[in-house]
């Protein structure tokens, strides 16, 4: 991985369910810097998109190559309802081999005002999708894929994200996200791939890319 290597490329990539193409063929060089925003309808796509990309489901037809170590935050948050958020977090990491001592673990969930031992079921979804993103702040990676960020996030939540994203672009990383919110105050310009026919565009698009 070099300092100018793209973190994500695409070629003639392709996305199917049940023998039907949602989108592709799809040449995407993401490099340093750089964010999409994946825009479409329900049931366009932008689900398998980034399930795609994170290398969780082949491709139809086509290629995925990454550039570098990458983090994907689903949609649906990955917790065991009976352990608490320390236990949480800690399999989490252990799953992604990502490194991150229990002290600082301990540290950014006080930071955050989030219980550290309370099972997750009593949590919030709000306070659960905090605990499903942390692994962004706790162990940093160059390629985020993230479907649905910002779904149940309070605003100053999704503010924090913004400048978090913002200062990990500036740092060298890359995005893709799905969302079907307007972005928030502070995040980033991105490039739009809109998928499906009926998907608004829902801020100014540096790039239109085609998928
Ligand atoms: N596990 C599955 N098996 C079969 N078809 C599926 C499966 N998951 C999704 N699909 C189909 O694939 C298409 C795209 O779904 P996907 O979840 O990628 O869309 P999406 O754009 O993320 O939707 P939403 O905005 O509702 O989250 C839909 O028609 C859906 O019915």
């Amino acid at each position: 991985m070099s300092a100018t290597s793209p973190l994500l490329g695409t070629c003639q990539a392709v996305g199917e369910r049940q023998g039907v193409r949602l989108w592709g063929p799809l040449d995407l060089t993401l490099g340093r810097g750089r964010a999409v925003h994946v825009q479409g309808a329900n049931g366009s796509g932008k689900t398998t998109l980034l399930r795609t990309l994170a290398g969780l489901r082949r491709p139809a037809a086509g290629r995925i190559v990454h550039g570098g170590p990458t983090w994907f935050i689903g949609h649906a948050t990955p917790l065991a309802d009976e352990l608490d958020a320390r236990s949480n977090l800690r399999d989490l990491l252990d799953l992604h081999q990502a490194e991150v001592d229990a002290a600082r673990i301990d540290a950014w969930l006080t930071r955050q005002g989030l219980p550290a031992r309370r099972a997750v079921r009593q949590l919030s979804a709000g306070q659960r999708r905090r605990i499903t993103l942390a692994p962004l702040w706790l162990a940093p990676r160059p390629l985020w894929l993230l479907d649905e960020p910002f779904d149940a996030l309070d605003q100053s939540t999704c503010e924090a994200l913004a400048r978090w994203s913002a200062a990990h672009l500036a740092g060298g990383g890359a995005i893709v996200l799905s969302s079907h919110q307007s972005l928030p105050a502070g995040f980033p310009r991105c490039d739009v791939l809109r998928l499906g026919a009926a998907a608004p565009a829902t801020r100014p698009a540096g790039q239109e890319l085609t998928p």
